[in-house]
């Protein structure tokens, strides 16, 4: 609970509550009458006192900001939380650039305009990211996602190493032979039906298995990224702002702490046996070897004494941002190539350009590297729907962001990407889904690269940029040769789905058939 008022902060307690009733003359209801005089009648007085002080300390907190005068008592607008809803955000957003609600008493502040946002983005030594209550049940304290400050920045620093050019090139043939099995089901699942299928499930699977491979390589069984896969779903339904606090069997942050469990242990077996293919002389294969090569190389300095589960939970924690991000990112983007034939033929006539037409020749970064309009098409798609709208971060000492509003300490302060991605001044025509405004580098869109919030900024911008935007283009260019597809609109097609990250609510329905590359 946030009820520690914050004497820095530039706010001063409301001599009256709402409507300029002072809180000594609130009239004492009737019934308490009944009870006067009994400890009932203590418990009920305290009761409505602190019932009165919540009240007072959310005006205090939320000062002139856009938002309820009153909290609902205790949950606040936790029902709204429980179902978050697009239209919701977006009136939320509009009702002013920082805007104030309260959930079970922690104080929220909402950041809609991109100045507000990158500015608490930037600001580490005012606001920490702050991952979803269930997140450290999830995670565990002691992964390194909770690190801040100093410790954050010298952790990440050693993780660098594994998402360079050069790793990222060795994850390329990974990736691409597991895309192709999972097209190659999609299409033999399509053959049998004339039906169109939802790729929610389908496109999420595909991304777990690319996950694993890239980062365990044959050090992870198949049967190992099924399992791991088909748990995986508990811990994104885990994710809500507000859980039961308590993990009791039966509730969703038990199982998705089951799910954890599951992961760890094969990602632990992973390391280690990475570590022995290492030590045997193997060249590296995937990012566990990557790893283990970079800190063993002579002229490496920084820590070496990581063991298996803390190498499993660093996994573990790419997994946790990527799986959910990624898998909306790829769903979007087959949704926009279909409903965009037009640009679907110029990604196609470019593979043919890249690759002159030798489609079994593997794929490789520098391959990848020439195909600009592709890459815009992934820029493009992950702007019109960013997978990620926002990101809680916690004040952790009063943040005076605007010069007539300081956030109290121990505050949620959520800065939203949305309309930063939609600042019409930046993106003309914002909603649309015009990959050509990346390709002139005079373009609004090009010179103003500090409104792309797709990946966050500042010290925890995504570390997996670079290799989520290549893998998606990867599975878009490998599909686009091997298949067409059609979607098949939904009234819900165009509905969003919060769970984490956006999908189209109905799962986006596509038919998918063969395509022949002999012309
Ligand atoms: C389309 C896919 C992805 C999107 C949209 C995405 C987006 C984000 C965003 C918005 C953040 C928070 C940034 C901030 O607070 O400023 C983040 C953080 C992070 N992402 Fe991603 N991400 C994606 C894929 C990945 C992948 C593939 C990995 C790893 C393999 C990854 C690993 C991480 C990690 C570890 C963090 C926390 C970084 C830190 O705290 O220092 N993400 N991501």
């Amino acid at each position: 609970m946030a009820l520690s008022m914050d004497r820095s902060a530039s706010a001063s307690i409301p001599s009256s509550t709402a409507d300029n009733v002072p809180l000594y003359s609130l009239p004492i209801p009737s019934f308490l009458g009944l009870v006067k005089g009994s400890s009932l009648y203590t418990t009920v007085v305290i009761l409505f006192s602190l019932l009165a002080l919540e009240q007072a300390v959310y005006r205090y907190k939320k000062r002139h900001l856009p938002g309820a005068s009153w909290t609902i008592p205790i949950i606040g607008k936790f029902a709204d939380s429980m179902s978050p809803s697009m239209e919701g955000y977006k009136k939320q957003w509009a009702s002013g650039a920082l805007s104030a609600i309260s959930v079970f008493n922690i104080f929220i502040v909402m950041a809609s305009s991109k100045e507000y946002a990158r500015k608490i983005l930037n600001s580490p030594t005012y606001a920490e990211p702050c991952l979803v209550h269930s997140a450290k049940q999830i995670l565990l304290p002691d992964n390194w996602v909770f690190l801040t400050g100093k410790s954050h920045v010298e952790y990440r620093r050693g993780l660098n190493a594994l998402f360079t050019r050069k790793a990222i090139g060795i994850y390329v043939a990974i990736q691409e032979a597991i895309c192709n099995k999972h097209l190659d089901r999609w299409l033999a699942t399509a053959k049998k039906t004339s039906a169109s299928q939802p790729i929610m499930m389908t496109a999420r699977h595909l991304n777990m298995e690319t996950s694993l491979g890239v980062f365990c390589g044959s050090h992870i069984p198949e049967h190992a990224a099924d399992e791991i896969n088909d748990k995986y779903w508990a811990i994104t339904q885990s994710l809500e702002l507000v859980n039961f606090p308590l993990a009791l069997p039966g509730t969703k942050v038990y199982k998705a702490i089951q799910a954890r469990k599951v992961a760890l242990q094969w990602l632990e077996l992973a390391a280690h046996n990475s570590k022995i293919a290492m030590a045997n002389g193997a060249q590296p294969e995937c990012m566990l070897d990557e790893w283990i090569q970079t800190i063993n190389e002579p002229g490496y300095k920084g820590r070496k004494d990581f063991s298996d589960r803390e190498m499993a939970m660093v996994l573990f924690s790419f997994l946790f941002a990527s799986q959910d991000a990624m898998s909306s990112g790829l769903i979007y983007a087959f949704q926009h190539l279909a409903d965009h034939p037009e640009i679907m033929d110029k990604v196609r006539e470019e593979q043919d350009r890249v690759r002159q037409g030798n489609f079994s020749k593997p794929l490789t970064l520098e391959l990848l590297d020439q195909m600009t309009y592709l890459q815009a098409v992934v820029k493009e798609s992950l702007r019109v729907v960013p997978p990620v709208l926002m990101v809680p971060y916690k004040t952790t000492r009063a943040f005076p962001i605007a010069d007539d509003y300081t956030v109290p300490a121990n505050s949620m302060v959520i800065p939203s990407f949305f309309l930063s991605l939609h600042d019409e001044e930046v993106y003309p025509s914002p909603d649309k889904f015009i990959p050509e405004r990346w390709l002139d580098p005079q373009s609004p869109a090009n010179t103003n690269p500090q409104n792309y919030l797709v990946f966050g900024s500042g010290p925890h911008r995504c570390i997996g940029l670079e290799y989520a935007t290549m893998n998606i283009a990867l599975v878009i260019a490998t599909a686009a040769v091997k298949m067409n597809w059609e979607h098949d609109v939904t009234p819900r097609s165009y509905l969003y789905e919060i769970i984490a990250t956006v999908f189209p609510k109905d799962g986006c329905y596509l038919k998918f058939t063969p395509r022949s590359t002999d012309a």
